[in-house]
């Protein structure tokens, strides 16, 4: 089986291994497949490496890295296996991959303190069996590995990281490269965990279909190739009101940009027609910037003025730069009335937290970052981050529509959908603006027919995908929310020539 973009918990992985191991009828084959494949990743990453230190842990994983130690030692590389002191010795399938690689001739020190010079080190300590985070001597080991110099491959999990949610609870390995067995753990894919994983691939050990049985994925991973089919081609003969219409409410005194950024987003992803309703003084810069735009200046968000709006768009997205101000809240009971389809943003989502909006209808997106959703939860942003997959699962099941959970590795949750963890995105978009960017583009999307979920999963990774390509233009530092618009743009025509 290839990989099916399935991202599992530590439950269903371990499900999966039981259920490949009865089908093999031996529990030591999956091992030897993992061993071989890390070997096969060695050889494809670093052929040149010739001194290679493999540190071991007790378990299975370090069984793993036995396995590999024996294909290197076979293959005239200089080995070294080292273990942890005191840990009693491996048992059931990784002691027979100790012996193994004894009988081949390798040899094996306990830590003592430094690791020997290599030219790559491979982390064979925890997987996905971490229980705690590491102490002591494990610590220790962990800080000589990043200490080393040496590149460093970390097979199925860098040690450290759970692997379930993506938390740290403590020191990690730092990998150049992880290879993952069997399937995509949900955990490498989100949050902390993604300043530890470095690039990473994927060896299925060629299960087979009947090992799923009675495992449900617990994400589903999506990539740039998912454009090429998310966004619906265009008639011929189709017009600016078939490509919908978004209204963009925000924009309160001292915060002008930030709802220019949503319509510029929203006409670079293909709306065909944007409004905006924010302060008057905003009107003339805005018309300046992007006189595609229409303009409309409210001192007081509701009446005539905005109803008029609110009946002819086909989306509202509302929150950038809207403040908590009176002027913001009286547009809530408007907006609600009008019965369009919403994407919520910043300070709609502080509104939401403190009960000012009505009960949100399902086909609502909102999009909060890691302090917003703890205050829609009244929790707090470490306990978000946590388990970033569950706290997006869970607002989305308390406000019943779809939840963009923003940050590294962005989550998007619905209830009755998988959720999906976008797998793109880079920290040069940790700067003011960028969500406005977000919730332009997730309300085109929206604007053009795609179902809130399928709206909001593809935006995020439009927007994310814009941000990787915009950073190869000159890097992380000082990448702006609207170097993104060309790529936006770009991305959103994946028919198009690539000029490159
Ligand atoms: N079971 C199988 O069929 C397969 C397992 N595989 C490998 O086995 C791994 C899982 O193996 P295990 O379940 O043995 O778990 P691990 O090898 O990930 O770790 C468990 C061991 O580490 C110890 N440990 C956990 N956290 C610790 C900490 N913070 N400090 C000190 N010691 C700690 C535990 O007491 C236990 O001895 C996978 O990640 C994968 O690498 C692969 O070989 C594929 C097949
Ligand atoms: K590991």
């Amino acid at each position: 089986m290839h990989e099916d973009g399935t991202l599992h918990s530590i439950d269903g992985l371990r499900r999966l291994e039981a259920n490949a191991a009865r089908r093999l009828g031996d529990d030591r084959a999956l091992m030897r497949r993992a061993g071989l494949a890390a070997w096969h990743a060695v050889l494809a990453h670093w052929p040149d490496a010739r001194r290679i230190v493999v540190a071991c842990g007790p378990g299975n994983n370090g069984g793993d890295g036995h396995e590999l130690a024996m294909h290197a030692l076979a293959c005239g590389r200089d080995v070294s296996v080292v273990g942890l002191p005191a840990t009693s010795p491996a048992g059931g399938t990784a002691a027979e991959a100790v012996r193994r690689y004894t009988e081949a001739g390798g040899r094996s020190q306990v830590f003592d303190g430094r690791l020997p010079h290599a030219d790559l080190v491979v982390d064979a300590l925890f997987g996905i069996g971490l229980h705690r985070a590491p102490e002591g001597d494990a610590a220790r080991l962990i800080e000589a590995i990043n200490s080393h110099g040496a590149p460093v491959l970390a097979l199925d999990v860098p040690s450290g990281v759970d692997a379930g949610t993506g938390t740290v609870p403590g020191i990690a390995v730092q990998a150049s490269h992880t290879l993952e067995f069997m399937r995509r753990k949900a955990g490498l894919w989100t949050g902390a965990a993604l300043n530890h994983r470095g690039t990473a691939s994927l060896d299925t050990l060629e299960l087979e279909t009947t090992d799923f049985d009675g495992v449900e994925a617990v994400a589903m991973r999506w990539t740039v190739d998912a454009l090429a089919h998310a966004l619906p081609a265009r008639r011929r003969d189709s017009h600016k009101g078939q490509h919908g219409r978004v209204l963009c409410i925000g924009g309160d005194h001292g915060h002008g940009g930030a709802i220019v950024m949503v319509a510029e987003a929203a006409l670079r992803v293909g709306a065909g027609l944007v409004e905006v309703a924010t302060r008057p003084a905003h009107v003339a810069p805005l018309l300046a910037r992007r006189p595609e735009a229409m303009a409309r200046g409210c001192d007081v968000l509701g009446g005539v003025t905005l109803e008029g709006s609110l009946a002819a768009c086909d989306v509202v997205a509302i929150g950038p730069g809207l403040s908590q101000s009176e002027w913001a809240r009286e547009a809530v009971p408007w907006v609600s009335r009008a019965g369009k389809p919403l994407v919520l943003d910043a300070d709609a989502l502080n509104l939401l937290a403190e009960s000012a909006w009505p009960v949100v209808p399902s086909d609502t997106i909102l999009t909060p970052h890691p302090g917003e959703a703890a205050r829609l939860l009244g929790v707090t942003t470490p306990d978000i981050q946590r388990d970033r997959l569950a706290s997006a699962r869970q607002l989305a099941e308390r406000h019943g529509c779809t939840v963009v959970l923003k940050g590294a590795g962005t989550v998007v949750a619905s209830p009755g959908r998988r959720p999906v963890v976008i797998a793109a995105g880079n920290p040069g978009m940790a700067v003011g603006g960028m969500g406005d960017v977000l919730t332009g583009t997730i309300a085109a999307l929206r604007a053009q027919g795609l179902d809130a979920f399928e709206a909001a999963c593809t935006g995020a990774l439009l927007h994310a995908a814009a941000g990787d390509r915009a950073v190869l233009e000159g890097g992380a530092r000082g990448l702006l929310p609207t170097d993104l618009s060309p790529w936006l743009r770009r991305l959103a025509n994946p028919d198009f020539p690539d000029p490159r």
